[in-house]
């Protein structure tokens, strides 16, 4: 492993070591507090969907087991113990981040009294070494692996990203799913602009900013190591780096594992919003505008809202009464809608084959979600 590939994941596992554990006032106070709020609620569905799929590929009373790499804090704990997940692996390259998962998990556990998934937490940098190792059980198989905005760090070099899948692929069943989000570096790209400016290296507003330093090449960028620094208000300011997705579709192929869904974030939102608005009400993840009694806006810039203020004045009734809407600040949803939402499913061979000789029926065998298998750019 190269000297400078070392010293950025050194730089990612201190960045995410350091965060500091945020109380819920605090988090209420956050400039960004509806934004993570949406981020968990497309989590909560990606995760709920999943779920629900794989139950219905194996019966509703299957046993699950679930890899979540990259876990952070342990962030989605109580989408697992809500998705009646029955083991989770958590695993992260930052060790203050897995201490701080197993006391979350902890806490889980005693509240619940002891009626939640087993769990266990390793250390280490998913995208250079093989977990299978670490694992309590080197046996076991898994149904679902969740890698949530976690991905792109291990596009730095191709043995990382090709680590990152072997970590993937080796533990997963045949049929199990690869389900998880990252950055869609063509909209990165698009947003640099550099056709308008052939100098840009840098985007953002006032919460984010993605940044490319002189050492990338940008026309174009390479397929890996295409390092920009991302920062994000209160919550990140680290080295990552470009997913460019036909690569890591063609390499995920190569570990078995077959592209059945990828989704835009805004297109996703959009689609989730007819099952799964009761969820994003309950988890607060938009803004009222206008705000109640004498609360204040959450971004005191007014450009902030215009959409808003626009679609209200269109949609005002002749009495001038004005309704309220939920909403998201343009500059949160500038930086939500930079991800994308993907799944992939480890081939079955056997069962493929069988399918395929057995059966004159249509049914795809990766339709996710009564026909929502989407593959687009
Ligand atoms: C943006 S956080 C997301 C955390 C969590 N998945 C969530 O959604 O809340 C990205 C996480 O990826 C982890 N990470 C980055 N590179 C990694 C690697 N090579 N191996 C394992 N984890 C890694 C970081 O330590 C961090 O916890």
């Amino acid at each position: 492993m190269s000297e400078k590939s070392d010293c950025v994941g050194s730089v990612v596992a201190n960045h995410y070591n350091q965060l500091l554990e945020r109380g819920v006032a605090e988090r209420k106070e956050s400039r960004i507090f509806h934004m993570r709020n949406l981020n968990n609620w497309i989590k909560s569905r990606i995760i709920g969907n999943i779920l629900d799929q794989i139950r219905k590929d194996n019966g509703s009373h299957c046993r699950l087991n679930v890899l979540d790499l990259g876990c952070g804090k342990g962030g989605d704990l109580l989408k697992w113990e809500r998705g009646n997940v029955h083991h989770v692996v958590c695993a992260d390259i930052a060790e203050t981040s897995i201490e701080q998962c197993k006391e979350r998990y902890a806490t889980l556990k005693h509240r619940s009294r002891n009626n939640v998934f087993s769990a266990e937490f390793i250390a280490a940098d998913c995208s250079k070494e093989s977990i299978r190792e670490r694992m309590a059980d080197r046996e076991l198989k898994l149904d679902l692996v969740s890698c949530q905005f976690a991905f792109h760090y291990s596009f730095e070099s191709l043995p990382q990203a090709e680590q990152m899948l072997a970590n993937v692929s080796s533990n997963l069943q045949p049929g199990g799913y690869f389900i998880g989000t990252t950055t869609d570096a063509n909209d990165i790209i698009r947003r640099l602009g550099r056709n308008e400016d052939p100098e840009n290296r840098k985007f953002g507003n006032a919460i984010f900013s993605v940044e490319f330093p002189e050492e990338t090449p940008l026309d174009p960028p390479p397929l890996f190591g295409a390092k920009y620094n991302f920062h994000l208000e209160e919550v990140v300011d680290c080295p990552e780096f470009l997913v460019h997705f036909p690569t890591f579709e063609k390499l995920a192929k190569k570990y078995g594992l077959k592209l059945v869904q990828k989704t835009r974030f805004e297109d996703f939102v959009r689609d989730e919003l007819v099952h799964g608005k009761d969820l994003l009400m309950r988890m607060k993840a938009l803004e009222a505008y206008p705000p109640f009694g004498n609360q204040r806006p959450v971004s005191q810039d007014p450009i902030d809202y215009d959409h808003v203020r626009e679609y209200l004045d269109s949609s005002s009734s002749a009495d001038g009464f004005r309704p309220k809407v939920g909403t998201l600040s343009k500059a949160e949803w500038e930086a939500v809608s930079l991800y994308l939402v993907y799944i992939f499913k480890k081939e079955d061979r056997t069962r493929d084959r069988k399918r395929r000789h057995s059966s004159s029926s249509d049914e795809e065998a990766n339709t996710i979600d009564k026909g929502k298998t989407r593959v687009s750019n």
